[in-house]
């Protein structure tokens, strides 16, 4: 563990926080309580050393490796002004199988343009600084990079118009996204996880939250799409398209296995568990959610699912606040606004033994390099045994029956 100095800001926005002191604990939220008495949130700035606190070990702050960049990556990233941080998970050595070594990277950013720019000089600069960000990826030997949910655009389903919103959605197999995604993955050996606003011109002209995983070779090997729409907040997706009927796909890539569990569904432990039973080495989270709502949930509940599944898993959020051009109600009596709230970033990798990294930045762009030893997944399967001691035909079995209308709860009274 690290000595870090920090600059604690005011307020969401503040200036100058610096993610060092996170090197032991995952977020600020993870900090020991111990840690945190003393600490004066008030005052603007404050100076503060971690080594060797016992309390945030304790709570299972980060014990693996920082990975050594290429400085030319880390040049690059400081240039076009974006966090990069990077480490590694060890698994033991193992006799018949080599470590399976392999990174990943996740990106989260902020929007480019306002809003209200024309829709296709939002996308385009978005495309543009993602591509930079890539190529950075690249450099720093990331084989699988995921992109924050519905990337392409502003997080506009708080507003509840359509246009220009609707406007946004490409097709999964060879819109413009695709496309690009498509010559990134190819140009750099690496798989790219896409996840866009999808119109599906084959089915009616819907729309879907989708995912979509370009292979290495560059060909689209397939898509996912959001399971569950969240009902909460201003988050009122369910104007815009409809749960995923597609199940819980995963896809065999030569880097692993992985599936896409897009933003609200982590909050769903049986949607982790479908794409784990279905062979998921790494779940990735692309994500779009703010600060009053869902930062005391944010640290842990991916790194509980990467424990409770035996694999890797990636939560990604974007950065900023959007400002929209019209206002907007909440229906909660509240005066009628044009923001939604503040996107925390924060996107940190855990491991299935339990260790995470620490989160990238709250007001930041970054890309948070991990380098993944696969065979951790199924150490410690072997170790804790969930796939083997879960009762899931006695739980199937349950639900099915608590599924039906005439389903009476069992509870014994005297
Ligand atoms: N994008 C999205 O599903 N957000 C919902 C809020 C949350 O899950 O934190």
């Amino acid at each position: 563990m690290s000595c870090g100095s920090v600059t604690l800001a005011q307020g969401p926005e503040g200036q100058g926080q610096s993610t060092d002191f996170l090197r032991g604990a995952g977020s600020l939220a993870e900090a020991s309580p111990l840690a945190l008495s003393g600490l004066k949130l008030e005052t603007p700035c404050v100076t503060w050393c971690l080594r060797g606190d016992p309390g945030l070990l304790a709570q299972g702050g980060f014990q693996g490796r920082k990975l050594d960049l290429p400085l030319s990556a880390l040049v690059n990233a400081s240039q076009q002004d974006f966090e990069l941080l990077a480490f590694a998970f060890e698994a033991s050595e193992e006799q018949l199988r080599p470590a399976r070594l392999i990174r990943v990277g996740l990106v989260q950013n902020r929007i480019l343009l306002p809003p209200d720019a024309p829709v296709s000089e939002q996308v385009g600069a978005l495309h543009r600084r993602i591509a930079e960000i890539v190529e950075v990826a690249a450099q720093c030997g990331v084989n699988i990079v995921c992109f924050q949910e519905a990337w392409t655009m502003p997080f506009a389903f708080c507003t509840r118009e359509k246009l220009p919103w609707t406007e946004f959605a490409e097709s999964a197999e060879d819109g413009p996204t695709t496309r690009l995604c498509q010559k990134l993955a190819k140009t750099h050996n690496m798989v790219v996880v896409s996840p866009i606003l999808e119109r599906d011109e084959a089915h009616g002209d819907v729309l879907w939250n989708t995912a979509v995983v370009i292979s290495n070779s560059g060909a689209v090997l397939g898509k996912t799409r959001k399971n569950h729409i969240p009902r909460v907040g201003d988050f009122n997706e369910a104007t815009y398209y409809m749960e995923s009927t597609l199940g819980h796909p995963v896809f065999q890539t030569p880097f692993g296995r992985i599936a896409v569990n897009i933003c609200y569904g982590r909050h769903h432990p049986l949607n982790w568990l479908m794409y784990s039973l279905n062979g998921a080495e790494i779940i990735f989270n692309p994500s779009a959610t703010t600060g009053e709502l869902s930062e005391s949930l944010w640290p842990i509940e991916a790194r509980n699912a990467a424990i409770a599944n035996h694999c890797f898993t990636c939560a990604i959020n974007r950065v900023g606040v959007e400002h929209f051009p019209r206002e907007f109600t909440s229906g909660d009596g509240k005066p009628a606004h044009r923001d939604f709230g503040y996107f925390y970033g924060s996107s940190y990798v855990s491991a299935p033994d339990g260790r995470r990294t620490p989160g990238l930045s709250r007001t930041r762009d970054g890309l948070l390099v991990a380098q993944l030893d696969l065979n951790l997944c199924r150490q410690m399967g072997d170790l804790w045994n969930f796939k083997m001691t879960g009762r899931h035909a006695m739980y199937a079995e349950e639900l099915a029956k608590a599924s039906q209308p005439d389903y009476r709860p069992h509870i014994i009274k005297e």
